[in-house]
This record gives C-alpha cells, structure tokens and sequence, in this order.
C-alpha cells in the first residue's frame, strides 16, 4: 500500500505521558471526522481541531510507495543514532492509514511506536505505545491503550463514562480555543474533584517547537 505524508519532522513529544521525548513525527494526510477544510468544520464530527493535515506539502511529506521507502524517511529525520528511537505516528487519522507493513518496517529499523488515534478505527497490532482522545458523539472501538487523552471542554462529554475502560492513565488536555483560559481553569477543577486523572500542557506550544 502506499502512504499519503503530510509531514515528517523531529521534535519533542508535546502530549501526556511520554511529554518531552525526542520523537519523530509523522502526521499522515486525511481524517475521518473532518474534511480538514475551514468551511466544513462546523458541520465536522470534530470540530475543534488544531492541525492541518490536508495534502502532503510540508517538510518531508509526500506519497510513499510502500513501507521501506516511509519508514525510511522516518530513519532520515531521526538522524544518527540507533538508541532510543521512537516515532510518534498521528496525522489526520493516523489508523486510516498505518498497517502491519509500516509496523513491521519501522521496527526493523529500531524505532518505538506510539501512536496518537481518535480511537473510532481499531488499532493495528504492534503499536508500542497508543493514545486514544475521544471525541463527543463519535463511536470509539478502540478502547484499550496506554493513555486516554480527552480535550478539554467538550459538550456532550462525561469524563466518568471512560474510567472502566482498559487505559493505564488519563489525561486531560485543555482545548485550544479562543477561550484557553477557560478551558484551562475547568480543566484544573475537573483533575481536581477527579484523581484518577493528570493534566496534559501542550509543552510544544509553550516552548515553540512544532
Ligand atoms: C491532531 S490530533 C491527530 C490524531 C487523531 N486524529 C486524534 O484526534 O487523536 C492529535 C492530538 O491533538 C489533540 N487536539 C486536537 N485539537 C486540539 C485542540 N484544539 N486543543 C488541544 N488538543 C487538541 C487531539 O485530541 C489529539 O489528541
Ligand atoms: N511536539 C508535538 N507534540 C505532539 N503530540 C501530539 C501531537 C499531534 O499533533 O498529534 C503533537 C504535535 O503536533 N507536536
Ligand atoms: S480526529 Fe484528530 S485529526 Fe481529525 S479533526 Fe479531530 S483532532 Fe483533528
Ligand atoms: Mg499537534
């Protein structure tokens, strides 16, 4: 199968658990709960999104032709060094498009996976790591995982109704919105009236990294 890039960069982990590790990312194109065009995020299942994640334009994106080639760029960025390698796959969606192949590729080549999903598709085997953040009204399948990262305030949402579900941490993220501060405030009540629950910063945004 071939693979549609938006964009394939190195950074820090931004979100939850694994904050502040040095991790590639690669941001596969297309979601399916929003077209990602600005006419169309009011009517999308998700409309509070932060990414751009249409066509394959940006720094190190583009249409790969099979598995080695992508998980070679993936190597490319990371740079020198076979220690401690760990790609952050996400997107868009990334369960639209990542398959046993590019699994099996970037494993061969050393790499942890993590992966970031809205959780409406089920997760291919052999993910290292799997963050699933639930968005409300959508239908998620995939409710087993590392963390369970919910964006913070959604209408429609209870945080209670995830407690059961097979994660061993959950995260409240503040929504980035017009209304941040806010977001942020509630959601330092909701971690506070509920301990089972950590604050999740985008640490990237605070110190300017992608
Ligand atoms: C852009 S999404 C891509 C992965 C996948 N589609 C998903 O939604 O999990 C990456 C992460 O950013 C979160 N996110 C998206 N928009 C956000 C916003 N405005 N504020 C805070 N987090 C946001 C998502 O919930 C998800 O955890
Ligand atoms: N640095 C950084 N960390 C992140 N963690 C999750 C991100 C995402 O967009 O999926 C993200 C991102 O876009 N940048
Ligand atoms: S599901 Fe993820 S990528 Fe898709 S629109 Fe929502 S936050 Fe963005
Ligand atoms: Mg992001």
């Amino acid at each position: 199968m071939s693979y549609a890039v938006k964009e394939c960069f190195l950074t820090l982990q931004g979100e939850g658990v694994q904050t502040g590790r040095r991790a590639v990312f690669l941001r596969f194109a297309g979601c399916n709960l929003w077209t990602g065009r600005e006419q169309d995020r009011d009517t999308a299942q998700c409309n509070f999104c932060d990414t751009d994640f249409v066509g394959t334009d940006v720094e190190g994106g583009g249409k790969f032709a099979d598995a080695p080639t992508l998980a070679q760029q993936v190597e490319r960025t990371w740079g020198p060094g076979t220690e401690d390698r760990l790609v952050v796959i996400t997107g868009g969606e990334p369960m639209l498009q990542l398959d046993p192949p590019l699994v099996e590729a970037l494993h061969a080549r050393g790499f942890r996976i993590a992966v970031e999903s809205n959780g409406t598709i089920s997760a291919v085997a052999g993910i290292d790591w799997l963050c699933i953040s639930p968005k409300a009204g959508t239908d998620v399948v995939q409710r087993r995982g590392n963390e369970l990262k919910l964006v913070w305030p959604q209408m429609g949402i209870d945080p209670a109704e995830f407690e059961c579900w097979d994660f061993s941490n959950f995260l409240i993220q503040p929504m980035d919105c017009e209304e941040r501060e806010w977001a942020l405030q509630d959601s330092i009540r909701l971690v506070m009236e509920r301990p089972l629950w950590r604050l999740s910063l985008q640490a990237h945004k605070v110190i300017g990294l992608p």
